[in-house]
């Protein structure tokens, strides 16, 4: 793979991933002198970028975070800024100590800073496995509190960059945070990327790391081929059931995805079905349909059992499918037919397919939505305010956080619909669910806040022209 391709600054890192990857760069005849030093001016630079001429406080601590702050301090000091490093602790490594040396400033107590209008953080970054004690926490909050920007160096300190936990409650929240090598976890993970501000990436080097996850990106959908028609440009089946009115939300925003032709099979038509959507009352017959290239199940759906049959039904079709909504609680091993599928699920129903599928619901959201993966075989959306994508061949996409006006009723519907547009279109199960997360995070970036579901799923539209390639 190319160094410098998107694929590799757009990974994600787990502590252990991040140290081999440091360890080949070694290996290949980089100093971690020189890593340092490449991660502390690239870091310095975003610094510069906040502080413009304006004053700097650095809190180091005794590890390499420590280290790349002594070497932001000097880049800073050699650029013009007032300066001033805070040591919490002598340098504990050989890089950190090299560092330290290297800077020609002043050195500071943290009792003697006073406002001023920058704080950088380089007490703890990936390496941190414990709480902060007392006076380290102390220390921080004080220090943060006294200025106008805080900007966190690699992972903010008091944060598991494995998992995004907290270790101590009441953390600083950063205007900035400067990755350092690669994306960590941390930085998509609640509840540290909540308070994490603005996220900057440092390239340092780094090579693709095999197994990685990465981070959802925008992706470059195609606009239908000169000779293109409806049919093959995708043709979706939504399976309505008891309260139909819901897959008109799905209906709206996959009219806006992409795909062709819609169809919705319902008992009872809905009322306000738009114009665009064709309504059969006849399911069987749109499910042996050979055109429909995906369904979409769930939204509405209902949880009877005529609803359980319903969906067995939709899933013995054997097309690649979307299921969401009422549909992963009925959702049975046996009903899968090896067809691709999306499951979006969020934090209640992701515990109902565990216990339909045997799992233990046990460990980070990243690590139950593989297990989910892995076990129905199908692709996983794990929603939530730090959504992740599953595949089954052990694929793991994290997604930027995405607008909080998203917690409003009747999102998901169109959440699964713009994925099941995308299904249809496409046929790729990781690739479509890839695309209407995307297409999903930014109409509710273009849609600005207290949006209704209605008026996401038109956004959607405008959204895709982002994309077209
Ligand atoms: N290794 C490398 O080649 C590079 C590392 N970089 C920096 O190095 C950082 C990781 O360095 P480290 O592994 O030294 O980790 P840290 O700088 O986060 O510090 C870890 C050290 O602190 C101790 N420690 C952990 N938790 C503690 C607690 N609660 N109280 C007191 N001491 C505690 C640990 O025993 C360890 O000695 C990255 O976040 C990044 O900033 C960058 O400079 C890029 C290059
Ligand atoms: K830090």
């Amino acid at each position: 793979m190319p160094r410098s391709s998107d694929a590799v600054l757009s990974q994600v890192l787990t502590v252990a991933q991040m140290r081999a990857a440091e360890e080949d760069l070694i290996a290949a005849g980089t100093s971690v002198d020189a890593l340092m030093q490449a991660a502390g001016r690239g870091a310095g630079e975003w610094v510069r970028r906040i502080a413009g001429g304006g004053s700097v406080t650095v809190l180091c601590g005794p590890g390499n975070n420590g280290g790349d702050g002594w070497v932001i301090a000097e880049y800073l000091r050699e650029h013009g800024n007032s300066v001033q490093v805070v040591q919490a602790r002598e340098p504990a490594t050989e890089a950190a100590r090299n560092a330290k040396a290297l800077y020609g400033g002043a050195v500071v107590s943290a009792d003697s800073v006073t406002t001023r209008d920058v704080f950088v953080d380089c007490l703890f970054g990936s390496g941190l496995t414990r709480a902060l004690p007392d006076d380290l926490y102390d220390m921080l909050c004080g220090l943060a509190g006294r200025h106008r920007h805080r900007i966190a160096i690699d992972v903010p300190s008091g944060i598991d960059s494995d998992s995004g936990v907290a270790l101590n409650a009441d953390l600083p929240h950063w205007t900035l945070t400067v990755a350092l090598g690669a994306w960590k976890h941390a930085h998509f993970a609640m509840p540290a990327c909540a308070a994490m501000g603005a996220t900057r990436l440092v390239d340092i080097g780094v090579t693709a790391v095999p197994g990685a996850a990465r981070v959802l990106h925008r992706p470059r959908i195609p606009a239908p081929a000169a000779d293109a028609h409806k049919y093959r440009r995708g043709m979706l089946g939504l399976v309505a059931g008891e309260m139909p009115g819901a897959g008109l939300l799905s209906a709206t925003a996959a009219l806006r995805a992409g795909a062709g032709y819609l169809k919705m099979a319902a008992k009872l038509a809905p009322a306000g079905v738009p114009p665009e959507l064709v309504v059969t009352t006849d399911v069987d017959a749109m499910l042996a349909d050979a055109r429909v290239s995906a369904l979409l199940v769930g939204p509405g759906l209902g949880r009877s059992d005529e609803a359980a049959r319903l969906l067995a039904r939709t899933l013995h079709a054997g097309r690649p499918t979307v299921i969401d909504a009422d549909a992963l609680v009925l959702l049975r091993p046996a009903m899968l037919t090896g067809a691709p599928c999306v499951l979006t699920p969020h934090e209640g129903e992701t515990a109902a397919l565990e216990r339909a599928f045997g799992l233990s619901g046990q460990g980070l959201r990243r690590e139950r939505a593989g297990a989910l993966a892995e076990a129905t075989r199908a692709v996983v959306v794990l929603k939530g305010p730090d959504t992740v994508i599953a595949g089954p061949g052990g694929e793991m996409v994290v997604s930027p956080r995405a607008s909080s006006w998203l917690s409003v009723a009747g999102t998901g519907d169109v959440l699964a619909g713009t994925i099941a547009s995308r299904l249809a279109t496409n046929g790729q199960a990781l690739r479509a669910a890839e695309e209407g997360l995307w297409l999903h995070g930014e109409a509710a970036r273009l849609c600005g806040p207290a949006f209704t579901a209605g008026e996401l799923a038109h956004a959607v539209q405008a959204a895709l022209k982002e994309c077209l390639e």
